[in-house]
């Protein structure tokens, strides 16, 4: 059995970075944005007033007056000068007229016609933003990056209404087993509803890839055979059950008698032991175990990690985080044990009651996964310990 890292190393091994496609602004949440964007122009492109009052030329103190020559307001410029003894009106965001060197808050001018006085309160900021103070034209958001809302608003306000990002990989999934129906159907008593793959269509999606369901494969190998050909042209083909080393459990022989190269079998991980990658045309193929927990987690471990290597996020692990242990825990075995835990309120962390891979429910209570490497000793209540936090 080789480790956890070990097998990611080789899924790494497996993907390429997906090819790219431009998109609007407005299309682009959440995509990895994968060719650097350019600022078009400064922002702000000229000085602009940061309050609402009176620009004025010089120095300024309190008892000061000056005469009102006119207004600048935003998206409204004043195309004249500001004169030693002049003052013009101005608003927050607009241009600062030429001669214009500090802006008076209205709060700090007491006005009598065209005719401010400036008032003992009077603040010593200019209250002028200068031009290109956020960012200058050619100024460089890098890539690749995740977009969020607010590179978004950022890549807008330089101007640029498309972006180039990578194109969602195609993740084709399927369930095996006969003892499987889809949610709202009617199981006859022998059956049990085919979970899985709701939960990883969700994940992957929520990576930025676009997942399809497939109909179940029989444990029989022309079912799993034909299902396997609805999945062409995936960039990668996740199987779920079949696995272990059962009489059923076929997804192995098929893919092999269907050309897919193995990669790994087996990994000293609990829960998802009987993982397995391989390719199989040019698609990656992750087959997870049935086990709901297992396949889960082998999900957050190996499938998301592959899918932002594909968008081209580069090779690494989800990240992890560290809290207190809100209890004491035996020594671990020599597989790694990714616990399910919930977080307490003051940064602890505290293993859920079972870690039977089949109990969903206790998995969904769960806001993080334990780490325990293989082998680790006795843990006692306090010590710091590394999780990943489940957000998906
Ligand atoms: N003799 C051994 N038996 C088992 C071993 C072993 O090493 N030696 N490993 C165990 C471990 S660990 C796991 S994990 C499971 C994995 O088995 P499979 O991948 O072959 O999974 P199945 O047998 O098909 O299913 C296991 C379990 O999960 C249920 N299942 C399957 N698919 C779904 C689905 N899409 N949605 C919901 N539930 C699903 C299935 O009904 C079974 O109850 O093997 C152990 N056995
Ligand atoms: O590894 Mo199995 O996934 O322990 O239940």
């Amino acid at each position: 059995m080789i480790s956890v890292e070990d097998a990611l190393g080789q899924v790494f091994a497996l993907t390429d970075p997906a090819p790219t496609e431009v998109v609007p602004l407005v299309q682009a949440a959440g995509r990895v944005l994968r060719a650097p964007v350019r600022a078009g122009r400064d922002q702000p492109p000229f000085a602009a007033s940061a309050m609402d009052g009176y620009v004025v030329a010089g120095q300024v103190a309190p008892g000061q007056t000056f005469r009102v020559t006119g207004e600048a307001a935003a998206g409204h410029m004043f195309a004249g000068r500001v004169g030693p003894g002049e003052a013009v009106r101005i608003f927050t965001g607009a241009p600062v007229p030429d001669g214009g060197t500090h802006v008076v808050i209205q709060e700090d001018v007491s006005r009598d016609g065209d005719t401010i006085t400036l008032l003992d309160s009077l603040g010593n900021g200019p209250n002028i933003r200068p031009q290109a103070q956020d960012f200058r034209a050619g100024d460089q958001i890098s890539a690749p990056r995740r977009l969020r809302g607010v590179d978004l608003g950022l890549i807008a306000s330089m101007n640029c209404a498309e972006v180039t990002v990578t194109r969602r990989p195609d993740v084709a999934i399927i369930a095996t087993g006969d003892e499987l129906v889809m949610p709202g159907e009617n199981p006859r008593a022998d059956q049990i509803i085919a979970s899985n793959a709701f939960a990883l269509k969700a994940m992957a999606e929520a990576e930025g890839a676009s997942a399809r369901i497939l109909p179940i494969a029989r444990d029989t190998e022309a079912s799993l055979r034909a299902v396997f050909d609805l999945a062409q042209g995936a960039h990668m083909i996740v199987t779920i059950g079949g696995a272990s080393v059962g009489d059923h459990d076929l997804v192995g022989p098929v893919a092999d008698s269907l050309g897919a190269t193995r990669s790994f079998y087996k990994v000293a991980l609990r829960p998802g032991k009987p993982l397995m990658a391989g390719r199989l045309g040019k698609a990656l193929l992750l087959g997870l175990p049935g086990n709901p927990v297992s396949s889960i987690v082998c999900g957050h471990l190996f499938m998301r990690p592959a899918l932002r290597a594909m968008l081209g996020l580069g090779h690494y692990p989800l990240p992890t985080a560290s809290a207190a242990l809100a209890c004491d825990l035996p020594a671990n075995g020599p597989r790694a044990h990714y616990m399910r835990a919930a977080l307490g309120p003051e940064g602890t962390i505290d293993p859920v009651a079972s870690q039977d891979s089949a109990l969903l429910s206790l998995l969904a209570q769960a806001g993080a996964l334990l780490v325990r490497p293989p082998d680790d000793g006795p843990r006692k209540a306090g010590e710091q310990m590394r999780y990943i936090p489940l957000d998906l």
